[in-house]
């Protein structure tokens, strides 16, 4: 099977024009099929606080309601994902920028809780498997913001993280996938504020066992689930790290496994 790299960067990344562009540097020199999937959840909380609305995060899911949903549609199928492509064009890789609902390439249904109301957020149903295929042959990079829609007219917001898993699993049913997580830090950490504590592997028991102690906490939560996720459903590879090592394979960073 041919392989595919799926790319994930965050707000901490995006929100650093110099960090960016080095990323977007390193992203465009890897060879073969690749597709990058972008957050921005730094930005769209500023832009939101700017107009006077206040941002809530519920176990790392935002409460959308339609004010929100506007600041996150123009800020993430925007500004964000129209600016990454553009420099991606500049680097000559043939970026071309997407949400869910553009081609049809992700459907969510409106997430239905039994006590919280996120709102406008989706959680993925189907990936449009055939129509990616089909980019990535012809030579296109993909490159997804963390909008999706519910093919009834109505767009939702989507974990970033989760979108960048949804769719390495939908694409591990035709191409060998490596999904990386690239963010400011070296990878999973002992101690997460000592770049030189990385855990080189993690595997669920582990995971458990940190999560437990307190040294994963926060964001580092919800990324985790989704790999294990990833892996038990088909993904061949994941990694968590910065994306020195997208360039340099002997830059420390953490292989996830069952
Ligand atoms: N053990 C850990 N190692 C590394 N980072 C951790 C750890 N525990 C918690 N974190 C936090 O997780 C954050 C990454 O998750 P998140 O904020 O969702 O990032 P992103 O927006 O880039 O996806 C880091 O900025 C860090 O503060
Ligand atoms: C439903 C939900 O929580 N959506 C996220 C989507 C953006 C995101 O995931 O951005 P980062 O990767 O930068 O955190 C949000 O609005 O924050």
């Amino acid at each position: 099977m041919k392989e595919v790299t799926v790319i994930k960067i965050g707000g901490n990344i995006i929100d650093n024009p110099t960090e960016l562009e080095q990323f977007l540097t390193d992203f465009s020199k890897i060879e073969g099929y690749k597709v990058l999937v972008h957050g921005g959840g730094k930005s769209a909380t500023k832009m939101a606080q700017s107009i006077g609305l206040v941002p809530q995060m519920i176990d790392g899911r935002r409460i959308t309601d339609a004010p929100m949903l506007d600041v996150v549609v123009m800020i993430y199928a925007g500004q964000i994902n129209k600016d990454i492509v553009a420099q991606l064009q500049a680097k000559d890789s043939n970026a071309m920028g997407f949400s869910g609902a553009d081609g049809n390439l992700i459907q969510s249904t409106k997430r239905n809780h039994p006590t919280i109301d996120y709102g406008f957020v989706g959680d993925v149903k189907q990936v449009n498997t055939a129509l990616l295929k089909t980019l990535l042959e012809n030579g296109i990079v993909p490159v997804f913001c963390a909008i999706t829609h519910d093919k009834n007219g109505q767009l939702l917001n989507t974990n970033a993280d989760t979108i960048a898993s949804e769719l390495s699993i939908a694409l591990s049913a035709v191409f060998d996938v490596t999904l990386t997580y690239c963010f400011e830090k070296q990878g999973v950490l002992q101690d997460s504020e000592d770049d030189s504590s990385v855990i080189t592997e993690i595997n669920e028991a582990l995971y458990n066992k940190l999560k437990e102690e307190k040294v994963i906490h926060s964001g580092m939560i919800p990324k985790l689930d989704n790999c294990f996720n990833s892996l038990s459903r088909g993904v061949q590879k994941i990694k968590i790290g910065h994306h020195k090592m997208l360039q340099n394979p002997d830059v420390l960073h953490t292989t996830i496994t069952l």
